[in-house]
């Protein structure tokens, strides 16, 4: 589904990101890890045409993503508030997306009433601006908004940083859920108990390079252990 060909970015001298190949297949619930600076979110911008490579491609269904657009409406992500419109309430924001993906008032209550326990009450009707929400509720709204309109993929970048530990379980729980529906996920966490819990392939990064690529879900958490102990 998402094809990565000798992918690099570099930063005046600084190469901060360098894959040679990798792919992610359809359905898969792909997730990236690594300490601070590694290149994470550079890659998942690479991936989502917001960071241009210096060199190499990725692949969307077989077109590169700087060549064609028509990835778009398949494809959901929250890397970060910038993503969202903070001078709209949450309630005036989905709806907004509801228009911009064609969705009838009912397919978005049938969407939202999918994050009832996760949203606790606290986001929609509340005639707050998402600027004024707690950090975690944004990410709850972004998180949503990434959900909306049947996307064949998600990118979630740092998801459960910021949300009470109820709301963790709760968004480990819509994930799978959604996963077992064959949404692909590709999630960046430095929550190494939550990655290896749902995801069937974790990928290591190291100063913009894969070090370690794990699909055996016994051996993930103790190769990570040993990794991040050192
Ligand atoms: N616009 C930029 N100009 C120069 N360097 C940049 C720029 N954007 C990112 N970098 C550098 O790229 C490297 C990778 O950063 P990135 O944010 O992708 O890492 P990360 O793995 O997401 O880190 P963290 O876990 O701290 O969020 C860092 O050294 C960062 O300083």
């Amino acid at each position: 589904m998402i094809r990565i060909e000798n992918l690099i970015k570099q930063y005046k001298t600084a190469v901060v990101l360098n894959i040679s190949s990798l792919e992610i297949q359809q359905g898969e619930c792909f997730g990236l890890v690594g300490n601070n600076g590694a290149g994470k979110t550079t890659f998942f911008r690479m991936i989502l045409d917001l960071v241009r490579p210096t060199g190499g491609a990725v692949l969307y269904e077989g077109t590169n993503v700087c060549e064609n657009e028509d990835w778009k409406r398949e494809v959901g992500a929250f890397l970060d508030e910038h993503m969202l419109l903070g001078y709209l309430t949450p309630d005036e924001y989905f709806e907004t997306l509801r228009k911009v993906y064609g969705l009838s008032d009912a397919d978005l209550a049938n969407h939202l009433g999918k994050f009832t326990d996760f949203f606790n009450d606290e986001i929609l009707d509340k005639k707050k601006y998402i600027r004024d929400l707690s950090k975690g509720n944004i990410k709850k709204v972004g998180i949503a908004a990434a959900l909306i309109g049947q996307p064949k993929a998600v990118l979630l970048d740092e998801p459960f940083e910021n949300l009470d530990p109820t709301s963790q379980n709760r968004l480990k729980r819509l994930v799978l859920e959604e996963s077992q529906n064959g949404v692909t996920f590709l999630i960046s966490s430095h929550d190494l108990n939550h990655v290896t819990e749902i995801c069937d392939r974790i990928v290591l990064l190291e100063k913009g390079e894969v070090k370690k690529d794990l699909k055996d879900k016994l051996e993930m958490g103790q190769e990570l252990d040993t990794y991040f102990n050192h």
